[in-house]
């Protein structure tokens, strides 16, 4: 079998749950390893949702799920660590160690993620370092280092481990918009390289620019652009 041509991501019919409520119904969809895909929908409407139970902080109750070559019906907590390591998880808020350099951030992830060889170890941070345009920030303490650089160093540690998907939520949110355009196509050259992304945004422009796969979740509900006809000239 090929596994260069089974989907990064499949889910099957699944229910999206916060605590005992459903927030999305009959959800189907999957993403192929080279696709980039937008997330969007109104606030409240279950982006960040349904990218939680994609990574596995909200039990997937309902449905079927295969992402990364994990079945989330099946996942035992012992290995989520496991499933992590194969998504780069993005988010708004920038989430680094502030008393910690940059290397130091990395090599935590590192660390905690299997790597020993210190070697490996240095070499693999230049590299991400470089992909993500920051070559000389190792040394830098994040409050050194602007948003758009900082939210590059939350690229980068997403990288390490070669994630077959990026997950981001509202990665560009608090962002201006020439540094947020900056950050988009780093998204864009990473998916180039090979890596799947699915990407929530509110960002009217980089939809309008972009003219990507668009999943909506719209009245508990994803509508997928490829098989509906999704607006998103309005609000969402
Ligand atoms: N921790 C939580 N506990 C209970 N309900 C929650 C929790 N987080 C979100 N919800 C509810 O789940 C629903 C979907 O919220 P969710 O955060 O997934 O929406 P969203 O589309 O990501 O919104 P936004 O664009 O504002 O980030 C909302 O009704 C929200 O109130």
């Amino acid at each position: 079998m090929d596994f260069s041509t089974q989907p990064v991501l499949q889910v099957d019919n699944a229910t999206i749950f916060q605590g005992v409520d459903p927030v999305l119904s009959n959800v189907s969809f999957s993403v192929e390893q080279h696709e980039f895909v937008f997330l969007i929908g109104q606030t409240g409407s279950g982006k960040s949702s349904l990218l939680k139970t994609l990574y596995a902080d909200l039990a997937l109750k309902s449905g079927k799920v295969d992402i990364a070559g994990f079945d989330l019906t099946k996942i035992k907590t012992s290995e989520i660590p496991f499933l992590r390591r194969k998504l780069g998880i993005i988010f708004q808020d920038f989430q680094l160690f502030n008393d910690r350099t940059v290397a130091e951030n990395l090599d935590f992830v590192m660390k905690a993620t299997g790597w020993k060889d210190k070697v490996k170890i240095k070499e693999r941070m230049a590299e991400v370092l470089m992909l993500v345009g920051l070559n000389n920030a190792s040394s830098k303490m994040p409050h050194q280092l602007s948003g758009g650089e900082q939210q590059r160093v939350v690229i980068a540690r997403a990288l390490l481990n070669e994630p077959s998907i990026l997950l981001a939520d509202e990665p560009t949110g608090n962002l201006d918009p020439s540094v947020a355009d900056g950050i988009f196509k780093l998204f864009q050259e990473i998916n180039k390289k090979g890596t799947a992304i699915l990407m929530a945004t509110h960002n009217h422009e980089l939809l309008r620019k972009y003219p990507y796969r668009v999943l909506k979740c719209e009245d508990g509900k994803l509508l997928d652009s490829q098989t509906h006809d999704v607006s998103f000239g309005s609000s969402y």
